[in-house]
């Protein structure tokens, strides 16, 4: 899974910079982060409609959309994939914590 988005990471860097007529990371990214950032809303949008009211492969279908257009974000703030699989990490062991503080005995 992980993996996966570790390839699209390697792709969008690598097409960030291709013709934008061959190439639809290139004609995004060209747009600036300002556009990129509103495709990344409107597809959080949509997914969120698709969770609501649509079928099941609607929503995946919406929710690859938004990972796609919110890894293109992370590229074109030079964030990292790593970073955010290193925050998420974080958070888990933060829960993990607060599971042991919960169960330890008075
Ligand atoms: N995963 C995707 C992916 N998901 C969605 N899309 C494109 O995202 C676009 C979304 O359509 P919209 O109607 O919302 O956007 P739009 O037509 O540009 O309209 P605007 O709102 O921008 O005006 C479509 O053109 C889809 O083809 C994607 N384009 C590319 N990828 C991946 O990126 C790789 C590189 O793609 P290229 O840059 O095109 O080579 C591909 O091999 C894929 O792995």
């Amino acid at each position: 899974m992980t993996d996966t988005l570790a390839r699209l990471e390697q792709t969008i860097a690598a097409r960030r910079g291709a013709d934008p007529a061959s190439s639809y990371v290139a004609k995004l990214t060209a747009r600036g982060v300002g556009k990129i950032a509103q495709k990344v809303g409107e597809e959080a949008t949509e997914t969120v409609i698709a969770a609501l009211s649509g079928e099941a492969h609607d929503l995946v279908g919406e929710a690859a959309d938004l990972l796609f257009h919110l890894m293109v974000l992370l590229g074109a703030k030079d964030v990292p994939l790593a970073a955010v699989m290193a925050e998420l990490d974080r958070r888990e062991g933060l829960s993990g914590l607060a599971e042991k503080a919960a169960r330890k005995p008075d």
